[in-house]
C-alpha cells in the first residue's frame, strides 16, 4: 500500500452567505419548495484545510463539535468526489469552524462546496464546475451556489442560479442563541407558498421580503427581538430560515458601531458583501499558480 502523505498547509475558504430576499413561489412534488432568493456572498467564513493520502481514507482531523463524522456535510462531499471520479486517494481534514451551525448562512452547505472544489483541484480529478455543482446539489440545495461561488440570483430549489453582482455593501449578521430546523420551517402549515415570480432587473431590497421570516419570528420570539431592536439602526431581515438575521450598512464603521451596542451574549460578525466569493479567488490563485509553474 502507498502511505505517501501530502500535506498542503494552505487554507481553503468556505464563505458564508446571506438570502438578501426569500420568496416561496410553490411546493414541488417531491416535498422540496420552488424559491427565488437572491444569495449574497460574504468575505467572512470558516476556513479547511486538506492532507492528501494514496490510502483512500477520507476523515476529520477531530471530529466536528455535535456532527458524526458519517453525517458531516465534508465527509459526504469528499466521498462522493472520490466515488463519482473514481479516485483512489483519501484526505485527512481540519475545519477553522466560526459561522454558527444552523444559522441560515449556509455553514454546512459552503463546507460542502469547498471540499468538492478543493479536492477536485488537490486529487486532480478534473470535474467541471456544472458537474461539481450537480454532484453538490445531491448534498444539499445550497451547495451548488457555493460551488459557483458568485453572488447570484436564484430560482427552483435554489440549483437555477443566474451571476447578479450587488454595490458593495456591509453587513452586521448576529445569531439569536437558537436552532432552527430548515426542514421544520418548510413543513409548517401556515408557511406562505403564493408569492408571484419577479424579474431579476427589478430587484430593490424594500420591495422583496423572506417569507420565513414572519413564522420564525412568531415561533421563536429570540429572532423576533432581534429584528425589532437591529431594524432600528439599519435595514434588518432574518437570512434562510433563520436563526440568523442582518443589517445592511454603506460602511463598515456603521455597522461596527451598531455591532458594539449589541448585548456581550449575542453572536455576530461584521462582512463585507463581495461579487465573487473567497474560494472562487482561491481557485483563481491556484489555477495562476499552476499557469506559472507551466511557464517556467
Ligand atoms: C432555504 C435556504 O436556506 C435558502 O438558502 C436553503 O435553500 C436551504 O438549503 P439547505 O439547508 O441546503 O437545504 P437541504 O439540506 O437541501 O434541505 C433541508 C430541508 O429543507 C426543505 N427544503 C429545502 C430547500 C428547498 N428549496 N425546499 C425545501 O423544502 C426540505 O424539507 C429539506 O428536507
Ligand atoms: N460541516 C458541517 N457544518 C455545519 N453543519 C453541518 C455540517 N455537516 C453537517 N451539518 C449539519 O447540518 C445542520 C445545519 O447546519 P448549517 O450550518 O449548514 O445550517 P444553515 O446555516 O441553516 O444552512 P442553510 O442556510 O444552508 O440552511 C447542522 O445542525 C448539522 O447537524
Amino acid at each position: 500500500m502507498d502511505n505517501t502523505v501530502t500535506i498542503h498547509r494552505d487554507w481553503w475558504p468556505s464563505p458564508a452567505k446571506l438570502n438578501l430576499f426569500l420568496h416561496i413561489l410553490g411546493k414541488y412534488d417531491n416535498g422540496y419548495h420552488q424559491l427565488e432568493s437572491l444569495f449574497q456572498m460574504l468575505d467572512y467564513g470558516d476556513r479547511l484545510a486538506f492532507e492528501t493520502n494514496e490510502t483512500g481514507d477520507i476523515a476529520m482531523a477531530l471530529p466536528m463539535a455535535g456532527v458524526k463524522d458519517e453525517d458531516n456535510l465534508i465527509i459526504r462531499a469528499a466521498k462522493l468526489l472520490a466515488a463519482h471520479s473514481k479516485c483512489n486517494k483519501g484526505a485527512k481534514i481540519t475545519i477553522d469552524k466560526r459561522l454558527p451551525m444552523g444559522g441560515g448562512i449556509g455553514g454546512g452547505s459552503s463546507n460542502a462546496a469547498t471540499t468538492l472544489v478543493a479536492l477536485n483541484t488537490l486529487w486532480d480529478t478534473q470535474l467541471s464546475v456544472d458537474e461539481l455543482a450537480t454532484l453538490g446539489l445531491q448534498l444539499g440545495a445550497d451547495v451548488p451556489i457555493f460551488v459557483r461561488g458568485e453572488t447570484a440570483f436564484a430560482g427552483g430549489v435554489g440549483e437555477r442560479i443566474t451571476s447578479a453582482p450587488q454595490p458593495e455593501q456591509w453587513f452586521l449578521v448576529a445569531t439569536p442563541n437558537v436552532h432552527i430546523s430548515t426542514a421544520e420551517v418548510f413543513s409548517a402549515a401556515d408557511l406562505p407558498r403564493n408569492t408571484p415570480s419577479m424579474r431579476w432587473e427589478n430587484y430593490n431590497f424594500e420591495k422583496t421580503r423572506n417569507d420565513c421570516q414572519q413564522l420564525v419570528a412568531n415561533r421563536y420570539p429570540e429572532v423576533a427581538k432581534l429584528l425589532q431592536w437591529l431594524v432600528h439602526y439599519a435595514p434588518s431581515r432574518m437570512t434562510g430560515t433563520g436563526a440568523s438575521v442582518f443589517a445592511v450598512f454603506c460602511d463598515q464603521a456603521s455597522a461596527n458601531d451598531v455591532q458594539a451596542k449589541l448585548p456581550a451574549s449575542t453572536k455576530s460578525f461584521v462582512a463585507k458583501g463581495v461579487n465573487r466569493s473567497p474560494l472562487l479567488q482561491k481557485l483563481e490563485e491556484q489555477h495562476s499558480m499552476y499557469a506559472t509553474s507551466d511557464t517556467n
